[in-house]
């Protein structure tokens, strides 16, 4: 869906986006996350033919980007820095201007696909207000109504859910699992953790421009290898484990096992009572971090 290729971005003697390669698959929820400053704004724009690329090339729903923006761009939802709205007008308003002002906003059906936006968005109720009254959170959600309008196949969100209360995040959220649930390719950015953990299949992470890291969530995540025991008999444990465990802080140990079953057995068949035992996973944060000394080292 989105393919990038030594993807670069000079603005001057600032490299904000540097040789990026960004593989994007049909059906993912993809959280592109990085600290603030470190390209994100500067990728999606460029993905979107918003800024020109200092060199490298993009391809969008298999098409070149920007030559082939035209035919691209109608198929792809997307809200970039906040959604743009006129605050005198009324929401529904607003996005009759929008489908209006693109190609392929049939006016015959234009009624049609301003309510299911808006349901879509939970904003239907309100919509007749001006936007001037309504919260950050639906102007967000106004944002990303415009967005669906001509039911993308594919959304590019640039930090959907900055500055929401942690309920309009949790909407937020549910929409785009939803959406993607109905076949909706959707690539994110944000600079919260937790967010893409929640919510995203596979994960890109911009360090400083760089893309140092590109996985499914789930394979970043998967076991170590080792587990994690939680015990008040660590003497005892210790000694029927002799050699296997790696590491020990208070009553937790570290074991190096991938058969987290047998060993709770072992353990429970000499005495040994244990409070908690599962298998060791990392978490995003780890695996970021990570990542991003790995390529600061490598710097
Ligand atoms: N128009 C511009 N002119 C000059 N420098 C720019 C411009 N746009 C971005 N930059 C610089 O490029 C780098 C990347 O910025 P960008 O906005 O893409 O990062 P970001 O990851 O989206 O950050 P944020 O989360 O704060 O929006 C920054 O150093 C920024 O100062």
């Amino acid at each position: 869906m989105i393919r990038t290729e030594g993807l670069t971005k000079h603005y001057g003697r600032i490299t904000a986006v540097e040789d990026v390669g960004l593989d994007v698959r049909e059906g993912d929820v993809y959280g592109f996350l990085g600290a603030n400053g470190s390209g994100k704004t500067t990728t999606v724009r460029m993905l979107l033919g918003l800024v020109l690329a200092t060199s490298g090339t993009i391809e969008v729903l298999g098409r070149p980007m920007p030559s082939s923006g035209r035919a691209v761009l109608p198929l792809v939802g997307s809200m970039v820095e906040g959604p743009a709205s006129y605050p005198g007008l009324s929401g529904r308003t607003n996005l009759a201007l929008i489908d209006a002002s693109g190609p392929g906003g049939d006016r015959a059906t234009r009624a049609g696909r301003i309510d299911d936006a808006l349901a879509q968005v939970g904003l239907e109720g309100v919509d007749k207000r001006p936007v001037r009254a309504y919260s950050l959170g639906m102007r967000q959600r106004l944002g990303l109504a415009a967005a669906l309008l001509r039911r993308p196949r594919l959304l590019v969100l640039d930090e959907p859910t900055n500055g929401l209360d942690p309920q309009g995040i949790r909407e937020i959220r549910q929409l785009l699992v939803d959406l993607n649930a109905a076949g909706t390719t959707v690539f994110l950015s944000s600079h919260l953790l937790a967010e893409i953990e929640q919510m995203c299949t596979r994960v890109g992470v911009l360090d400083r421009g760089r893309l140092v890291l590109q996985d499914e969530l789930a394979h970043l995540q998967r076991p170590t290898g080792r587990t994690v025991v939680r015990t008040p008999d660590t003497d005892a444990a210790r000694a029927l484990l002799d050699g296997h465990v790696e590491h020990q802080e208070g009553d937790t140990i570290w074991v190096r096992a991938d058969d987290p079953l047998a060993l709770n057995a072992a353990l429970v068949g000499v005495g040994v009572r244990v409070l908690e035992l599962a298998p060791e996973r990392r978490t995003l944060e780890d695996v970021v971090l990570e990542a991003a000394e790995r390529s600061g080292d490598r710097r």
